[in-house]
């Protein structure tokens, strides 16, 4: 058994400091909010919404996720990538599935940014594996509207591995809850009401995706990563990561790479690509990457679970009121988050 979270949460009272530890990429820490009034929720707001101004990317603690569902489903990850290859070979990915459900399929997201040379970047695939899960898959799921294609519709691909699918499924619950929370505390720095992100992610189409990155016994390619550059495609990202060496960056405003801090038991919020659109870009949806391990840990392996929340398939994305005004028109056309997404995977993994 893998033991993560070998540190308590910090124990903070409601009126306790909430930007623990300040930076490009703060730790916040949600607890007030989650237990608090109005006022407490307004200044954890506040907080966040400075930080989705500058960098986009926090460290969340206090989140109220219970250590136990986090380690059980990082622990049927990594049973689920230590199978033989041709046992996750048989959970591949349709090919006529736009969200990737199962085991991922080579591609690059570095291919998905909207400047990108699609053919070049596929050429130097990300060195990682990733298994999705997304509840549209699941029977009698009624999320989607009739105009959804008969791709989204497709089922889920599960491991015959005792425990694993429950593991993902208490997980997920777990995430949609923490993000509708995320969500309102977004309204509130955005001085909208508390509720007005619920109704148009009330039938999210998020991918919980897991990311293996394999040791490297041979260096790889020079360009070639883990995960190459990219901003995510969502509303936001919710994203557990372990401490393995060759992690995570933010690239800051002179262009320079930030390693993103590892906190035991945290999550990695990031805001995605929609969320820029809905607020006209006073918010950003910055640029990341995995790195690859120095030499000397080029036989760690690393892991990490990003849940993509994603809007309703037919929630259109518009400039939000609070986000316009005489000097800044909207500066994008509206589109649809079902649209967007399935663009995105096109570009990243010719699906
Ligand atoms: O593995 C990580 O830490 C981040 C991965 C990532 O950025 C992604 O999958 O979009
Ligand atoms: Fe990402």
């Amino acid at each position: 058994m893998t033991t993560l979270i070998d540190h308590p949460m910090p124990q903070h009272g409601p009126r306790s400091p909430i930007t623990v530890v300040d930076g490009y990429v703060p730790v916040i820490d949600l607890a007030s909010a989650l237990g608090g009034d109005a006022a407490d929720r307004r200044a954890v707001a506040d907080a966040i919404g400075e930080t989705c101004e500058t960098s986009g990317f926090l460290v969340v603690v206090g989140h109220g996720v219970p250590a136990e569902t986090l380690t059980r489903m990082y622990d049927a990850t990594r049973e689920f990538f230590a199978l033989p290859q041709e046992q996750k070979e048989a959970l591949r990915s349709d090919a006529r599935d736009p969200l990737m459900r199962g085991f991922g399929r080579k591609g690059s997201l570095a291919a998905s940014n909207a400047d990108a040379t699609v053919e070049e970047e596929r050429a130097r695939p990300d060195l990682s594996e990733t298994f999705t899960y997304n509840r549209l898959g699941d029977p009698g799921d009624t999320s989607l509207p009739p105009t959804a294609g008969a791709g989204l519709r497709l089922p889920n691909k599960w491991p015959a591995l005792p425990g694993f699918e429950d593991a993902y499924r208490a997980y997920y619950a777990r995430m949609e809850d923490l993000a509708v929370e995320i969500m309102r505390l977004f309204a509130l720095a955005l001085r909208l009401p508390e509720d007005w992100f619920d109704a148009k992610v009330d039938r999210h189409m998020t991918n919980l995706t897991a990311n293996y990155y394999p040791a490297q016994p041979v260096a790889p390619d020079p360009g070639q990563l883990r995960k190459g550059v990219h901003s995510d495609w969502g509303s936001l990202t919710l994203l557990y990561q372990d401490d393995a060496p060759g992690g995570l960056q933010v690239r800051d405003k002179n262009g320079d790479w930030l390693d993103v801090p590892v906190i035991p038991g945290s999550f990695v919020v990031n805001i995605g690509d929609l969320m820029a659109i809905w607020t006209n870009d006073t918010w950003v949806s910055t640029v990341h990457r995995v790195v690859n391990p120095p030499r000397e840990f080029s036989h760690r392996e690393r892991f990490s679970m990003p849940f993509f929340h994603q809007p309703n398939f037919d929630t259109l994305i518009e400039c939000i009121p609070t986000c316009t005004g005489p000097d800044t028109p909207p500066k994008y056309a509206p589109v649809l988050s079902g649209e967007y997404i399935m663009d995105k995977f096109r570009r990243a993994y010719d699906l």
